[in-house]
């Protein structure tokens, strides 16, 4: 990992804000699939999280609250594997939904992913106050499942990196409404 020391994200197209209105990944779930607590629309208590496309990639930003602390000044690990969790898992549905010829707009949703292993490298502390940026890129598509890598930054600085292995959601995982599941 010694190759990352103070490494910077590499100015690129897209680095700027999606626009007013553009339509985020989790935007498009179904309705059944919106509850998680990182990322879904349904979930007040979540941390609402929004994954676009920008053309050349995927991008989450997420600025942590102070509630998010490990230390003074510095991000909670947990934070950051859901962000890269859910991060990971939106790009893998968007490759899928690109693979069966959709686009983000059409009406049909996007299908979910659920999570079957995160692994997360924590590269240097993740400073608290300045917006994280997490890119992802889908390293391998295959029939039951894809394969997603994702770089967390923090004012350009690569803070995380994690390789998650998404499968696409049974459709026996659907349908539990919250509450559901409790005792
Ligand atoms: C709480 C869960 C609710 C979920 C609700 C759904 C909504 C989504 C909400 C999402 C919320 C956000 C996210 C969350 O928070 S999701 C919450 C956290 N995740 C879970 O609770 C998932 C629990 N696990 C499972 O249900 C099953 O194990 C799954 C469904 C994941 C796989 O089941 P199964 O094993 O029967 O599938 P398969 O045999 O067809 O394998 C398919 C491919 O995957 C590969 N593979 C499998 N496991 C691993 C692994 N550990 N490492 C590496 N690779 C693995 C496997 O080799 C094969 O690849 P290939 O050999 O073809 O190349």
């Amino acid at each position: 990992m010694t190759a990352d020391r103070g490494a910077q994200h590499p100015p690129a197209a897209g680095e700027g804000r999606p626009p007013a209105g553009a339509i985020a990944v989790q935007d498009r779930y179904a309705d059944d699939f919106a509850w998680c607590y990182g990322c879904g629309r349904h979930n007040p208590a979540g941390l609402g999280l929004k994954t676009h496309w920008d053309g050349e990639g995927t991008v989450t930003r997420f600025r942590p609250r102070p509630e998010h602390m490990a230390v003074p000044g510095y991000v909670y690990g947990g934070l950051i594997a859901s962000l890269i969790d859910c991060h990971s898992m939106a790009t893998a549905s968007l490759a899928l939904y690109h693979r069966d010829g959709h686009r983000l707009g059409d009406p049909e949703p996007v299908p979910r992913c659920v999570t079957a292993s995160l692994q997360v490298d924590y590269l240097r502390p993740t400073p608290l106050g300045p917006e994280l940026v997490v890119r992802g890129r889908v390293v391998e598509l295959g029939a039951r499942k894809a394969v997603v890598e994702s770089e967390l930054y923090a004012n350009g600085v690569l803070c995380a990196r994690g390789r998650v292995v998404a499968v696409p959601a049974p459709p026996t995982m659907t349908g539990a409404s919250p509450g559901q599941g409790e005792g």
